[in-house]
């Protein structure tokens, strides 16, 4: 098993420019010996950009073309292009290139003009790149905050084009999308989840477009877990590695730190799962000319070094892939109770060991309970309610035969599926010797008076544990065969949920023909990434044998804390099964989770059986969407009502949520509004003065963008949260629910420590490099600690990787260092192949050209709380500060009456 990860360069600017036949070399020699998957090639090269400028001029001049629809941007010509078209279209012979758009252009330009430039050169880019083959994009990010939905609008427009449409093939299949990827740094060191926060808009402006990816660019320091899973849910086309974030080994070799080998290794893992196709991901190195001279092995080296990563990737792969591991999927969960299981399904229950080992053991158990109580002389009666193809039945059947007990014990298989039964009576023939009695009966319609049980086992589990059933099936058999003290196996499950985003399953369910019904019903999901957003999972309900009274409906509500902002994108579900007792649980709730029950109950420790039973595979988690995101700030909290709902025909699950944040406000000040009104009234009929001052402690939440900060900078009562107005008149207003209510919670405001491990590479790189003769990357311990960080101090930033990757350098001093650009001082406009062979007239008659004509576009713009202009606090207001509750946002109630999906009985 490959991970499917390629590894690509943007080849230096000595490659690249000057002599034409030494970059053509480059690119062949690399790409051609197998090193490089992929060269990053700017489309166009700046002869195009000052063609374009003129004729912009020259439009402007022109009196009679006023209009932006007259403006028509030329097509780039055979000078303007940097990736030659004249490989002869056959897919062996060209090397494969990831096409770099021009970053010269003003996206978000008020200029109108500027605009459509911007739309026509990036069209006429993507047209090319697409002639050529060309299957990945990467584009510039946002220069400005301000205006992100000017620039999502033309990156919308791109991607509506009839360019990425998918091409379809002869049988009608979607063949391969082009992709859009828009390069940002994966962490923004001042906060954390500003360019998620970015990307999560752009691609919503955009609606979910299935082209558009993102390019992230990895930095030196140590990106917090929660950034890097948040990441990891998302469509990355390429990680963007800059030479400068990689510190060299004892022997002088290029090496990167512990937590960024995890780093690449996590996105390896998940590659492939994005559901995405035409995505897979490619490691892209850049800048390795820059520091060639202070490593071992030179610019090779880099390569060497993330091909040996990927190698060890591949390999713990490859093992886990043995333990059970496979495609990702999105299926809608099985109604063994109304429909009949297939064969394969069957055999692949059938794989899971850890289950039936367990069942075993709680059989045995209960069997050594039984001979406890019951006298040597008596039978008993076990029921297998729902026995599949035997699998069950065959651990009963040793089990019995290991307490030599066979004598006493009448064994019956209950199943309905007809299919399943031939395999049962094939079973009882040749394995048990036909000691199996074989019912073929529904276990809700079986009546039989002359029987009861003492033990009766069942597997009618679903992945969220209720749904399959197993609470109406068991309640009959009890009715009618149970006895007073009839053991149970399962004796109790329960169901526990938890916020999740999951960008990638809203995506891909927003954008299948039966939108509204698919965003309304529940799946079970495979290996498709997701992320809790909560501190804890919740315990809804808990189903126990015998259950007494027919309790079949329930409802629950809870309230979760999310203290990292984000898009719900809907619930996980999981559920945890007592087989026989404490020893003896089936739980599907990933490791690493507090789970909260309906007591409040935190279990953490002492609860081994709570995290997820190693290495069963029986089970994926089930996710109830939302047919809209809920967004949410940091330290929202949100409150969940979720039912089981039964009406003697069908069963099935509504789900629904409130999202709120918490204002510290002081004491005095909530007593004035107090007076004007009772809190729990609708805040837009209030109509006094909001004075409320923002207490310092209160997290700043979200990157800021201008006109939110000139706005609340005016009124000289800032509001930290942009996303959130206090003044009723304008965000509240437009939420008819809104509504304020106090409560005395305090405000939890931990912010992650981003250690920098100074862990190195640790691995058996000698190996992997003995062939190679050049280099040996091995460190050891020890030689750890004397790591040389080589790079340069300002060189280490995911922005400063992504103004390398798009040539945004200049060669003005002062903005250099201000921005932490580097200095270049000239890219040539000369096309990277050779035109000389097709037209050796030609010349290059460009001028020399600085890739910026205006200020390098570096880092947006993100203001933090110490910039803003706060009111000074009084410590005593701190003593006696409230926490306003305030409702930002709810969804609808989901599969209303079941009419999305329910589950008949
Ligand atoms: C999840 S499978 C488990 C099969 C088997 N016990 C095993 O673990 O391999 C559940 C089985 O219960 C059967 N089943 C579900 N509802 C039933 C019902 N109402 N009456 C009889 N059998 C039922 C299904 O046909 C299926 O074979």
């Amino acid at each position: 098993m490959q991970s499917n990860v390629f590894i690509g360069v943007k080849p230096s600017l000595n490659h690249t420019v000057g002599n034409l036949t030494n970059s053509n070399e480059y690119i062949k020699n690399d790409i051609f010996s197998g090193n490089y998957d992929y060269i990053l090639l700017p489309i166009t090269n700046s002869r195009y950009k000052e063609t374009v400028k003129r004729y912009i001029k020259d439009f402007k001049d022109s009196q009679d073309k006023t209009f932006c629809s007259d403006l028509t941007i030329p097509e780039p010509q055979l000078q303007d292009i940097s990736i030659s078209p004249f490989n002869g279209g056959s897919q062996e012979e060209a090397p494969r290139y990831i096409g770099l758009l021009s970053s010269w252009l003003e996206l978000e330009s008020p200029d109108l003009l500027q605009r459509s430039l911007a739309f026509q050169v990036l069209l006429n880019e993507c047209r090319y790149a697409k002639y050529v083959g060309i299957k990945k994009l990467i584009l510039a990010p946002p220069k400005d905050l301000v205006n992100l939905q000017d620039y999502s609008q033309i990156v919308a427009r791109l991607l509506n084009s009839d360019i990425f449409r998918p091409g379809q093939d002869a049988t009608q299949q979607n063949t391969e999308r082009m992709i859009l990827s828009i390069s940002l740094p994966l962490c923004e060191d001042s906060d954390p989840l500003a360019t998620w926060e970015i990307w999560n808009t752009v691609r919503k402006l955009c609606d979910f477009h299935p082209s558009l990816t993102i390019s992230l660019a990895i930095s030196k320091v140590k990106t917090p877990n929660y950034v890097l899973n948040r990441w990891l849910c998302e469509p990355v086309s390429c990680l963007l590695v800059s030479s400068s974030i990689f510190a060299t080994n004892k022997y002088g070799y290029p090496v990167l730190y512990k937590f960024n080998q995890n780093l690449i290794r996590k996105f390896q893992d998940i590659n492939g799962n994005s559901q995405i196709t035409s995505n897979d991901l490619c490691v892209l190195l850049h800048g390795m000319e820059k520091y060639a001279y202070s490593v071992n092995g030179g610019e090779n080296s880099y390569l060497a070094y993330i091909n040996h990563l990927l190698k060890k990737g591949d390999q713990a792969m490859l093992s886990e892939c043995i333990n059970g591991s496979n495609e990702p999927y999105l299926l809608s969960p099985l109604k063994p109770n109304s429909e009949n299981l297939t064969n394969e399904i069957y055999s692949n229950f059938e794989k899971d060991e850890v289950k039936y080992d367990m069942y075993e053991k709680a059989i045995e158990k209960a069997i050594c309970n039984i001979k406890n109580f019951i006298d040597n002389s008596s039978q008993f009666t076990i029921l297998i309610a729902g026995a599949g193809r035997g699998a069950i039945v065959d651990k009963l059947y040793q089990v019995i035969m290991k307490h030599n007990i066979i004598n006493r014990a009448r064994i019956l298989a209950l199943e309905k599926n007809p299919e399943a039964c031939l395999y049962l009576q094939k079973r009882n023939f040749e394995y048990w010797n036909s000691r199996v009695e074989l019912i073929k009966e529904d276990m809700k319609t079986w009546k039989d008076p002359t029987i009861k049980i003492d033990i009766c086992i069942s597997e009618l589990l679903g992945s969220f544990g209720c749904n399959e059933l197993s609470p109406e099936c068991l309640f009959e058999i009890e009715k009618y065969h149970g006895k007073p003290n009839t053991i149970y196996i399962p004796k109790s499950y329960s169901s526990y949920v938890a916020p999740i985003t999951c960008p990638l399953i809203y995506q891909k369910l927003k954008d299948t023909n039966d939108r509204k019904k698919n965003l309304q019903s529940f799946w079970v999901l495979h290996k498709i990434p997701y992320q809790v957003l909560s501190s804890k999972i919740s315990k809804v309900w808990t189903f126990k044998h015998p259950m007494i009274r027919a309790n079949f409906t329930q409802q629950y509500t809870t309230v979760f804390k999310l203290k990292q902002r984000g898009e719900i994108h809907g619930l996980i579900g999981f559920f945890t099964a007592i087989l026989y007792d404490e020893e003896t649980i089936l739980s599907i709730i990933p490791d690493g989770h507090i789970v909260k029950d309906k007591l409040e109950n935190y279990h953490m420790h002492n609860m081994e059986n709570i995290f997820h039973t190693k290495d069963m595979i029986s089970w994926s988690p089930i996710i109830f969407p939302l047919e809209q995101p809920l967004p949410i700030v940091d330290d929202t909290e949100v409150s969940l009502s979720i039912s089981r709902l039964h009406n003697g025909r069908e069963v099935w699950y509504e789900w629904s949520m409130e999202s709120f944040m918490y204002f510290v406000v002081p004491e005095e000040k909530v007593r004035q509004i107090n007076n004007h009104t009772s809190l729990s009234k609708d805040v837009s009929n209030n109509n006094h003065d909001h004075n409320i001052y923002v207490m310092p402690k209160t997290k700043y939440m979200g990157y800021r963008d201008m006109s939110t900060f000139e706005e609340v900078t005016n009124t000289k009562n800032p509001n930290p949260n942009p996303n959130l107005n206090l003044n009723p008149k304008s965000n509240l207003n437009s939420n008819s629910n809104s509504s304020l209510t106090l409560s005395k919670s305090k405000n939890a405001n931990a912010n992650t420590n981003t250690n920098i491990s100074s862990n190195l590479e640790d691995s058996q790189q000698n190996s992997l490099l003995k062939n190679k003769n050049f280099v040996n990357l091995t460190t050891d311990n020890e030689e750890d600690e004397k790591a040389q960080d080589f790079a340069l101090q300002n060189f280490n930033s995911g922005w400063q990787s992504v103004n390398d990757i798009h040539g945004w350098v200049t060669d003005d001093p002062i903005l250099a260092q201000e921005h932490g650009t580097y200095i270049h001082k000239d890219i040539n406009p000369t096309p990277t192949f050779n035109l000389s062979k097709n037209d050796s007239n030609n010349t290059h008659t460009s001028p020399p050209n600085h890739y910026l004509s205006s200020p390098p576009p570096h880092k947006p713009m993100i203001i933090l709380p110490q910039q803003l202009d706060l009111e000074p606090i009084n410590e005593e207001y701190i003593s006696q500060e409230i926490h306003m509750r305030v409702k930002t946002g709810s969804t609808t109630i989901h599969n209303i009456g079941g009419h999305a999906f329910s589950i008949p009985i």
